[in-house]
């Protein structure tokens, strides 16, 4: 996977060279360039942001340097797949939200392209032109509000890469993570057996793999039913069985 990244605060990426990203990177899965916006301006000052139409607080990012940049990074009709339309993502309060379902489904992108917002946000017409020739999503972390959109693009950028063939050491821990089944994962306990007085689970020491599995299922309906019950209204009816609704 390509990911090319604009942002006026490049240094804020450094983090990417670390972990397992760091690995995808040097591997090969990877293959992710950051870039300064102001490397598309022209004046002395490198001027990225204006005052608003229509007045009203703040900056707004000025449209000429973002066209620049995005013809820059996305010459093309197609990706370098050569069938699909380069996908752009921005980050923004008024974006749709990230889900798992999103990584899932970036995972499967030949080259992503995030364009990070700053002050008042990025000119619409960046996007609505972009949008004449690439798949662009403003996309939410959740209902509060960032200095900008670099931060967003870390969480969504480790959410899709660990998703990425050969990322994960254990790529069955996948399945069973939260969100994996529309669920939040079950509590994890490892030695020792007794801590502080507080004791591992008798079923998870038994060595029986469907009760560990049942108890490990139940855990995970209780735990999303009391903490996230927008998620158990959102699961198929089918993938909720008789002991499950009994649970
Ligand atoms: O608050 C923001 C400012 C700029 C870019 C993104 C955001 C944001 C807020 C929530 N998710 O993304």
């Amino acid at each position: 996977m390509r990911v090319d990244i604009v942002s006026i605060f490049p240094e804020y990426f450094a983090p990417l060279d670390l972990s397992l990203i760091g690995k995808a990177r040097a591997n090969g899965t990877l293959r992710l360039a950051v870039h300064d916006l102001r490397d598309w301006t022209h004046d002395v000052h490198r001027t990225v942001d204006d005052t608003p139409y229509g007045g009203g607080p703040g900056m707004v990012m000025r449209p000429e340097p973002w066209g620049e940049a995005l013809d820059a990074l996305a010459p093309d009709e197609l990706s370098p797949d050569g069938h699909t339309l380069p996908r752009l993502l921005v980050p923004s309060p008024a974006g749709v939200r990230f889900t798992q379902a999103m990584a899932h489904e970036l995972a499967t992108e030949s080259h992503l392209l995030f364009a990070c917002g700053r002050y008042e946000g990025i000119d619409q017409r960046v996007l609505d032109h972009a949008a004449t020739r690439m798949r662009v999503t403003e996309v939410s972390l959740g209902d509060y509000v960032l200095f900008g959109g670099e931060v967003a693009v870390l969480v969504i950028l480790e959410a899709v890469t660990r998703l990425l063939p050969g990322v994960l050491g254990n790529a069955g821990s996948l399945a069973e993570e939260s969100h994996a089944h529309g669920l939040l994962e079950a509590p994890m306990y490892t030695k020792p057996a007794t801590w502080r007085g507080h004791e591992v689970p008798e079923v998870l020491r038994s060595g029986d793999h469907g009760r560990i599995a049942r108890w490990r299922r139940d855990e995970g309906l209780l735990r999303t039913a009391a903490r996230r019950p927008d998620m158990i209204a959102a699961l198929p009816p089918e993938s909720l069985d008789k002991r499950d609704r009994a649970a």
